[in-house]
């Protein structure tokens, strides 16, 4: 499995990059994505560095990253996690942290990084697939440094859905599913928040050549089209 990863990231990474993934590897990072194999020509086990392909997928709120990471989960076999849920989990779950989580997501705020880099880390170590969409994470520059330094790898790719404010107002508005942070008034502090926090983590991946900018505009269909190509040209599956 490991050597498929390799290879896929390959593709993608630079040998800068890669080379950053290792200098950033603190004890607990390299434990994150060090797999024991078996090693039959020495008769024995060795350690191997497993490192995953991780996409985050970023965009402001309603502009469609859950609906296309779907999608892309269909076509590219890709893991999707998404930091909102892993956090709606804990509140339903009643865990230490839910009431916490649960007053932040009210005020449309960001939850901090420790709580939300564990999750992820954990939704990684414990998946069997190797390939990952992190969906709306990270959200700020602090989240974005806690997770390169607690998993020691940044991101091989991400995705950033560009979509005006007044679509992605109408689409939170419109999407009926029951949550919380789905009204005017939270909507309008989750559109500041991604504009002083979240902007700034895409305008770093882009000055490191690692952004896809796609319009979040027009059907589900017609975005997945510009999405398609850059799985397609990774080989991805
Ligand atoms: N291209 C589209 N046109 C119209 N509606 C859409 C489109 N894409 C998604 N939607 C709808 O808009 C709503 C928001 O989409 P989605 O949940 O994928 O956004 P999101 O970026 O994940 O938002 P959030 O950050 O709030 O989780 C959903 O009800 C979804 O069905
Ligand atoms: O990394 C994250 C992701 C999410 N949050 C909080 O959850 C809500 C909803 O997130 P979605 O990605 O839109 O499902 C978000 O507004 C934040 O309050 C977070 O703190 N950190
Ligand atoms: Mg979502």
């Amino acid at each position: 499995m490991w050597r498929r990863v390799a290879s896929l990231s390959s593709l993608v990474s630079s040998s800068k990059s890669r080379i950053l993934n290792q200098v950033g590897c603190g004890l607990n990072a390299c434990q994150v994505f060090t797999t024991r194999v078996l090693n039959p020509a020495e008769g024995g086990v060795s350690d191997r560095r497993r490192i995953p392909f991780v996409t985050f997928v970023l965009g402001g709120p309603g502009s469609g990253k859950g609906t296309q990471c779907t999608k892309i989960v269909e076509t590219f076999g890709l893991t999707h996690i998404s930091a909102g849920d892993l956090l709606r989990k804990e509140i339903s779950s009643n865990s230490e942290n839910g009431s916490m989580i649960l007053n932040t997501i009210k005020e449309g705020k960001i939850v901090p990084s420790e709580v939300t880099v564990k999750l992820i880390k954990k939704a990684i170590e414990t998946s069997e697939n190797d390939r990952f969409l992190i969906d709306g994470f990270p959200r700020s520059e602090e989240n974005r440094i806690a997770y390169e330094r607690v998993i020691g790898a940044e991101p091989d790719i991400v995705l950033f859905f560009d979509c005006p404010e007044q679509e992605m107002v109408k689409r939170v508005l419109n999407r009926n599913q029951g949550r919380i942070d789905d009204n005017i008034d939270t909507v309008k502090e989750r559109l500041k928040v991604f504009a002083e926090l979240n902007l700034p983590v895409i305008k770093h991946y882009s000055k490191k050549g690692k952004l896809y900018k796609i319009d979040g505009t027009g059907s589900e269909d017609e975005i997945f089209e510009r999405v398609r190509p850059v799985f397609a040209a990774l080989s991805v599956r």
